[in-house]
């Protein structure tokens, strides 16, 4: 979608209106932001408003500054009290008729579809935080994630087929089904997408579907206060072994490069022929040799190798 059909999209949403808030967090933790979806009385759905805020903050999370010893190199995606995300906001469609034609629908899937193609393929390595229901579009956002931290109460369930009034426009709308493929396989996708079946903590650590699972569950309001909920301390434990080589002394690994692996990692795709993904891969690699991080991180081997016994180079 160009740019300014984009932009005319968010702002028809934002008119669209509905409940909630996506709140974005980019100081949540040392080069980590939080992004939070929160309506909560019907269980964090997307309003229109939410999806036009959630494509605007996507839009400009590539180039939101941080603390510069610590740029932003990661992301939690979360929401509020108990529950990920039930989808679309579906008291809209009682609202006013027009959530139920095809129209709306059309618009809604070349929005979300854009959103959150763009976000798995921002530079930044990103985790859903998942307590409680991911459900309809909800488990399909989860799929825009490198990784999923689910709590043992966290239920994924791809609605979709069983969605018996609105499969006929409302399918499965916001680009779940292709991220799912390539997550798990062809195979368990299908089984997963047809039977519609709700899928555990522990089904989802067997399928590859969880990275990693909280034993405990979040006890009640998101607060910048990570001790106090779990699902987000997980979370932070595992994106701090990604961006920290020495988490005790806060010495991150080189950001430019945590952000140039990802980038060309989702860059891959099957469609995409090999030399292209090649030729993707070869640029990042010019373009950060030789560059300050490569240079201080050769200076440091060289000081070990000095101090040390080791005379190898
Ligand atoms: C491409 C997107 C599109 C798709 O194709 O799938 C969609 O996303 S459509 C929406 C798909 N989502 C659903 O079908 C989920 C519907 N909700 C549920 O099945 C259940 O609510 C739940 C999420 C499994 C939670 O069940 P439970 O814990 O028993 O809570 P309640 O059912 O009592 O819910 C509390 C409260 O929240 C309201 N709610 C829940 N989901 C939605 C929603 N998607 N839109 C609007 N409101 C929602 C629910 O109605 C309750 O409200 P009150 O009755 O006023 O308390």
């Amino acid at each position: 979608m160009n740019q300014n059909n984009l932009k005319l999209l968010q702002k028809k949403f934002k008119l669209y209106g509905g409940l909630g808030s996506v709140d974005f967090n980019p100081n949540f933790q040392k080069s980590i932001a939080l992004v939070s979806l929160n309506n909560v009385e019907s269980k964090n759905a997307l309003s229109p408003k939410m999806m036009a805020e959630l494509s605007e903050i996507v839009d400009s999370l590539e180039n939101t500054s941080h603390d510069k010893n610590y740029p932003l190199t990661a992301l939690i995606l979360t929401g509020n009290k108990k529950t990920f995300c039930s989808g679309f906001d579906l008291r809209m469609t009682s609202s006013d008729n027009k959530f139920k034609g095809k129209e709306f629908a059309n618009e809604m899937t070349h929005l979300m579809n854009d959103t959150l193609r763009k976000f798995s393929k921002l530079s930044l390595i990103s985790i859903a935080a998942i307590d409680g229901w991911a459900i309809g579009g909800g488990a399909e956002l989860i799929t825009a994630c490198d990784f999923r931290c689910l709590s043992k109460n966290a239920k994924i369930k791809f609605v979709h087929s069983e969605m018996g009034v609105t499969t006929d426009y409302l399918t499965i709308g916001w680009g779940g089904s292709g991220r799912l493929i390539s997550i798990l396989n062809q195979k368990e996708a299908l089984k997963i997408l047809v039977s519609g079946k709700t899928l555990t903590a522990n089904d989802c650590l067997q399928n590859g579907l969880a990275d990693v699972v909280s034993e405990e569950s979040s006890y009640g309001s998101l607060t910048d206060t990570v001790s106090i909920n779990p699902v987000i301390k997980k979370s932070l434990d595992f994106l701090n072994d990604f961006i920290f080589v020495d988490k005790e002394n806060s010495i991150m690994r080189s950001s430019s490069s945590i952000k140039s692996f990802k980038k060309i990692i989702s860059s891959f795709s099957e469609e995409k022929p090999f030399i292209k993904f090649n030729e993707i891969e070869r640029d990042a690699f010019v373009s950060l040799w030789g560059e300050n991080d490569q240079l201080m991180a050769l200076e440091r081997k060289i000081k070990i190798k000095n101090a040390g016994e080791n005379k190898k180079y």
